[in-house]
C-alpha cells in the first residue's frame, strides 16, 4: 500500500488529513509536555492529578484552533501506569475534538518488537493509539515495517526522525554509508520511497529541527522529494523563529508543520494567554513557511 491510498476501512490517510487541517488551522503544533517546572509554575503538582490538569487545559485551549497537539510520552511515562493512564486519557480527549494526535515516543526496535510498538500505538481501538507516532530508524529503516504497514492501513501516519533538533544528532545522521550517502539522506529516500504518488502529502512524515541550519544541505537530504509531513520541533524555547523556519524548509515549505511545546506552555495555565501564544506562533510560522 502507498501513503497515499486510502486505507481498506474507507479512512482517510493521515497526510491528507493533516494538509487539510494546516489549511484550515495554520502549521502549527502545540506540544503537550508537562515538565517539573511547567507544573511549578501552574501551581500544580508533579504527580498524575497535575499532569491531567495540565494536559486538558492545555487541549482546552488550543484543541479545535491548531493543526495538531503532540504530548510527550516521557512526561507522562515517569509517573509509571498512573501516567501513562492520563496519557490515554489525553490521546482520546484530543481525538475527540478532532484536532490531531501526534503520540511523541520515538520507539523504535527490531521487526518482531516492532510489531507490538505498532500495536500499542496504530491499531484503531488501542487506548495508546493518535494519528501518528514518532519513530526512531536507527536500527534499520526496515525494522520499521510494521509501524508503516498499521500505519498505512489504519490511517494514521509516522514521523520517522531524520535531522533532529539537538546538536547531538549530527554523530548518527551525518554519518555517511559506504556509498557516501549520508544516513539522514537514506532514512529521506525511504520516506520519499513509500509517499510516491500520494496527493497531497504522504502519510510517513520525518522530524525535521528548525533548529538544524544548513544542515539538510549539507547531508544531502531533498526535503522537498520526500513528499510528506515534515514535523519540525525547536521552534519557540530551543531559539529557532520564522527566520529559521524559512531557510530550513525552503522549497519544502509548505509540508511543514512546526512544533513549539516550551514556547506556548510558558504562557498558561490562563487559557486566554495559551490561546494568544498558539495563534502568534500560529500566525509567526504560516508567515514564515507562505
Ligand atoms: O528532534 C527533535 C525531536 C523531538 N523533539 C521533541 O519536541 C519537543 C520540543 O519541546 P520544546 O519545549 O518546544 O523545546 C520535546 O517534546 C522534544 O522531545 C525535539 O525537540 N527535537
Amino acid at each position: 500500500m502507498t501513503s497515499g491510498a486510502a486505507t481498506p476501512g474507507g479512512a482517510t490517510p493521515f497526510g491528507a488529513r493533516l494538509a487539510a487541517a494546516m489549511d484550515e488551522h495554520g502549521p502549527l503544533c502545540v506540544g503537550i509536555d508537562p515538565h517539573v517546572g511547567l507544573l511549578d509554575a501552574w501551581g500544580l503538582t508533579d504527580d498524575a492529578a497535575g499532569l491531567r490538569t495540565f494536559a486538558l487545559t492545555v487541549l482546552d485551549a488550543v484543541a479545535g484552533r491548531v493543526a495538531a497537539v503532540k504530548p510527550q510520552s516521557a512526561l507522562f511515562e515517569r509517573h509509571g501506569s498512573a501516567g501513562v493512564a492520563v496519557l490515554e486519557e489525553v490521546v482520546a480527549a484530543g481525538r475527540e475534538t478532532g484536532t490531531l494526535v501526534i503520540v511523541d515516543a520515538k520507539r523504535g526496535d527490531i521487526g518482531s518488537t516492532m510489531d507490538g510498538y505498532a500495536d500499542a500505538y496504530l491499531r484503531d481501538g488501542s487506548p495508546l493509539a493518535g494519528d501518528a507516532l514518532t519513530v526512531s530508524p536507527y536500527l534499520g529503516f526496515g525494522s520499521l515495517d510494521p509501524a508503516v504497514d498499521a500505519a498505512l492501513a489504519s490511517g494514521r501516519g509516522l514521523f520517522v526522525l531524520c535531522l533532529t533538533s539537538n546538536k547531538e544528532g549530527h554523530e548518527v545522521q551525518h554519518a555517511r554509508t559506504e556509498d557516501g550517502v549520508s544516513v539522514a539522506a537514506v532514512m529521506a529516500g525511504r520516506a520519499a520511497a513509500l509517499n510516491a504518488g500520494a496527493d497531497p502529502l504522504g502519510s510517513i512524515g520525518l522530524v525535521v529541527g528548525a533548529t538544524i541550519g544548513d544542515s539538510a544541505a549539507r547531508t544531502g537530504v531533498d526535503l522537498a522529494a520526500v513528499n510528506g509531513p515534515l514535523l519540525a520541533p525547536g521552534v519557540g524555547a530551543q531559539g529557532a523563529g520564522p527566520r529559521e523556519l524559512a531557510a530550513v524548509f525552503g522549497a519544502a515549505r509548505r509540508q511543514v508543520l512546526a512544533s513549539s511545546s516550551r514556547g506556548v506552555l510558558r504562557a498558561g495555565p490562563d487559557l486566554a494567554a495559551l490561546r494568544t501564544a498558539a495563534r502568534t506562533a500560529a500566525h509567526e510560522a504560516a508567515a514564515a513557511l507562505r
